[in-house]
């Protein structure tokens, strides 16, 4: 079975500023996975490639082996996607919308409105079937999002934010049911600003910034990567220049040692594997100690450090004439019922 996602070198350029920039990425059949970048770096852009509302300037790009470009139909059929943006039908009450979507996707009539009851159902706005998207709270039009992407039975759910600005309860409820999905065997790609939900989530993140790749790994792959804090309380103040001696004294082990007060933090890779030696260098020093914690570096921290921002150099109004070809393809899209 081809992968789920595959992009090869996959480039996109607005006029001057390159989006995606030669971006590889496999994502494997049943996988969850997650997509992490701060603002800009191009992960809607590149869900908008694979779904057809974006074409791709350069590079290869293929879903379950179906090329988004030439296969384009098999590709997207293959794809339920839940968009940052509310563009849903505001005419129809919502299980017509829902009805449409699958009619658009080749479902029979009958076996349509089967599957808009059963997804609204699934994410738990049955009761507002008949009414219309406007009428709907900011949850449940998360919700019927959801339910749009699910209606075609999709093997590649895309979700793009779909908890921002959601209540707890609601993110709590999208969560189990995405989870679920995946275990019956939805392949999942997520993006998410919250680092808590792809720690919490995924089977494998990228991480991304200014259209580049910049590693994928596990969540605990990723915290492995950080430092952790050795935070000591001694019996006596510690001297600044007696923490300088300690630095070049444990520097076979420590990155760095801070002193203030009582207090002393020491800095290093691993901070359960370094206490019972840090404890006996201590020790041997003269230093009694009174108490002890190990902080690891959050998956924040080091998405924080992942992503520091270097300044773009590219000018926005060439950018901004170069956009009327992918605007026109969203709209057709729009207008077809596909996104
Ligand atoms: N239609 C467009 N025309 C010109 N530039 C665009 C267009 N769409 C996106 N961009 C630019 O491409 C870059 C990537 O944007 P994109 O929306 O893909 O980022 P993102 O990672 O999804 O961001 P966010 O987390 O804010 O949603 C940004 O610099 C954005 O301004």
């Amino acid at each position: 079975m081809p992968p789920a996602i595959e992009t090869v070198d996959l480039v996109k350029e607005y006029g001057d500023l390159r989006a995606l920039q030669e971006l590889t990425l496999t994502v494997e059949e049943g996988e969850f996975f997650g997509l992490l970048g701060p603002n800009g770096a191009g992960k809607t852009t590149f869900i908008n490639t694979l779904v057809g509302l974006v074409r791709k300037s350069g590079g290869e790009a293929r879903v379950f082996g179906y090329d988004v470009e030439s296969d384009y139909r098999e590709a997207r059929d293959a794809i339920g996607l839940a968009p940052q943006e509310f563009n849903v039908d505001r005419f129809f009450p919502i299980r017509e919308v829902l009805m449409h979507k699958a009619g658009y996707h080749g479902v029979p009539e009958d076996e349509a409105a089967e599957r808009a009851d059963e997804v609204l159902k699934r994410v738990g706005i049955y009761d507002k079937r008949n009414e219309r998207f406007d009428w709907l709270s900011g949850g449940m039009k998360r919700r019927l999002l959801l339910a749009r992407a699910l209606v075609t039975d999709p093997d590649l759910l895309i979700l793009d934010e779909p908890t921002a600005g959601v209540d707890v309860q609601l993110r709590h409820d999208l969560w189990e049911l995405v989870t679920e999905l995946n275990e019956e065997g939805t392949t999942i790609l997520l993006t998410t600003h919250y680092i808590e939900e792809a720690e919490r989530l995924c089977d494998r993140v990228a991480i991304v910034n200014e259209g580049r790749k910049v590693t994928v790994a596990t969540p605990d792959e990723l915290k492995q990567r950080g430092t952790d804090t050795i935070s000591l309380r001694l019996e006596s103040p510690v001297t600044s220049s007696l923490a300088a001696d300690l630095e070049s004294d444990l520097g076979a082990y420590a990155h760095a040692v801070t002193a203030a007060g009582n207090t002393l933090e020491v800095r290093v890779d691993d901070g359960g594997s370094t206490v019972p030696q840090l404890l006996s260098d201590l020790e041997t020093r003269g230093h009694e100690i009174v108490d002890l914690e190990i902080s690891r570096t959050s998956l924040e921290e080091i998405f924080v450090d992942l992503t520091r921002s270097e300044d773009r150099t590219v000018t926005r109004s060439s950018a901004a004439s170069a956009d009327g070809d992918d605007a026109d393809r969203r709209q057709e899209r729009e207008q077809e019922g596909v996104a």
